[in-house]
């Protein structure tokens, strides 16, 4: 752990608006089409500071999940198991930097002795990262945030979650179909949570021509911590030249 990790984040506005909000949220208000210019430059530091920080993190590994998931539930436990596996294979882990199947994958990873990266965001109700990052970075704008995880990950391991989770796994899976990423493996941990989705895209989705007949083959469902792992160090292998 390391003192000082919430030194320089963000703060909300006076009237408790977040960045994000004063972005996206100002349909119709004419006054911010002429102050949304000035915005990129905000923007561009944002991703200038990110690169800048995680330029030299090495073989890294996103690992998504709920923000609420309880510290004494079965999902915390696997999550912090998968921080610690990915640290012993020589992966730095990034998260979000939040609570729940966040904090613990941070935690695994710090036990383990490993890099644990912390991507937060600014939130309304939430101003802090959890105590088990020790590369934090903050960010105010989402989509800023979003490009840092895949520009940084070599895969993606994907909890038990809800709709930021989902987000950020079909995010990935875009990449993946369009080929704007490629050799990244995507692991859903947890059948139980996962496989009904998996059952509705390939019976309505993929049975209605929506994706490919090889779209799903992205995904890899399991329960296994050391067949989510293997598959990372073999993706990494192959990208050394
Ligand atoms: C209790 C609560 C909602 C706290 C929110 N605090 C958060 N802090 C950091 N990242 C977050 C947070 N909420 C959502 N996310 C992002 O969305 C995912 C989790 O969203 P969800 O809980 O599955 O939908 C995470 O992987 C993370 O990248």
């Amino acid at each position: 752990m390391r003192n000082g990790y919430n030194e320089g984040r963000p703060r909300l506005s006076k009237d408790g608006s977040t960045t994000d909000q004063r972005l996206l949220d100002n349909r119709g208000q004419p006054g911010w089409t002429h102050s949304d210019p000035w915005r990129v430059l905000k923007i561009q530091a944002e991703f200038v500071e990110g690169f800048n920080d995680l330029a030299d993190l090495g073989p890294a590994i996103s690992v998504f999940g709920s923000a609420r998931t309880p510290s004494t539930s079965p999902d915390y436990e696997l999550a912090a198991k998968v921080g610690s596996a990915l640290a012993q294979a020589g992966f730095a882990v990034i998260t979000g930097g939040g609570p729940g199947a966040m904090e613990a994958a941070n935690r695994g990873a710090i036990e383990a002795g490993g890099a644990s990266v912390g991507l937060g965001i600014e939130l309304p109700w939430e101003d802090r990262l959890n105590d088990y990052v020790n590369l934090p970075l903050h960010f105010r704008y989402f989509f800023v945030r979003k490009t840092m995880f895949v520009k940084y990950s070599q895969g993606y391991i994907v909890m038990p979650g809800g709709v930021g989770t989902l987000d950020e796994l079909f995010e990935a899976m875009t990449l993946v179909q369009t080929q704007k990423i490629t050799r990244f493996p995507i692991v859903l941990m947890g059948v139980r949570h996962w496989q009904g989705l998996i059952d509705w895209m390939r019976g309505t989705m993929q049975a209605d021509g929506r994706i490919g007949p090889h779209d799903l083959d992205m995904l890899t469902l399991t329960d296994d911590i050391d067949e989510a792992v293997a598959l990372m160090v073999r993706a990494r292998e192959e990208r050394q030249p």
